[in-house]
């Protein structure tokens, strides 16, 4: 069975970021969409990582903001990968990968099966599915994925805990899982025991 990608996202703190590397996930999500409670500073996220294995693909998270912006906060904070949660078009997934950068599509479950269906998704693209509203620790319905095709490399998102992301797994066969508030103490907060806990229940199945 191909190793599952973890990833924890929404980090902000030195202890929440050893704790990450130190579990063993794949991927370390930094969060610079205006407005999230996790939101960090490109020197801030340039910082975390430093000492962090080469191995952890690091990922900044944006929604709706101009790619130029995306762009240079991307390489100010040293990430690997851009993760795009609003509109974005096509050509904004092209110009970052032109750009050298990895992407994530982050779309809605609603979302990705109404363009899946009208066949208005790219087979490269790097999908993660996750709930209406992302990052607000709510699940969505896995109804909802019934009738449409999924890449294998699929990443599951919303609402995922320790407590529920190995029956989540064992059930919707994600190629990743993703988590936030999940792990959380408080909103924003991380609790690396949870992380901990997380990762090593990603692990277990
Ligand atoms: O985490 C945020 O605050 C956030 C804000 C704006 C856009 C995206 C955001 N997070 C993206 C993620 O990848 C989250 O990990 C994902 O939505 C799952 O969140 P949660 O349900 O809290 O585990």
């Amino acid at each position: 069975m191909t190793r599952l990608f973890v990833k924890i996202c929404g980090i902000s703190t030195p202890d929440a970021a050893l704790a990450v590397a130190e579990a063993g996930a794949d991927a370390i999500g930094f969060v610079f969409a205006p407005g999230s409670p996790r939101l960090v500073l490109d020197d801030q996220a340039l910082s975390l990582t430093q000492g962090l294995p080469s191995e952890i693909e690091t990922v900044g998270v944006f929604r709706n903001q101009p790619i130029d912006e995306v762009l240079a906060i991307a390489r100010r904070a040293g990430v690997a990968t851009v993760q795009l949660h609003g509109d974005e078009s096509d050509a904004d997934f092209d110009r970052l990968r032109a750009e050298g950068f990895g992407t994530i599509r982050a779309i809605s479950v609603e979302d990705y099966r109404r363009r899946s269906l009208a066949g208005q998704l790219r087979a490269d693209d790097r999908l993660l599915i996750d709930a209406v509203e992302p990052g607000a620790g709510a699940t969505f319905d896995p109804a909802l994925l019934e009738g449409t095709a999924l890449p294998e490399s699929w990443i599951l998102a919303g609402g995922l805990t320790p407590d529920n992301v190995a029956e989540l797994v064992r059930t919707l066969q994600p190629g990743g899982v993703d988590v936030s508030s999940g792990v959380e103490a408080s909103r924003g907060v991380k609790d690396v025991t949870r992380i901990r806990d997380f990762i090593a229940a990603a692990r277990s199945v």
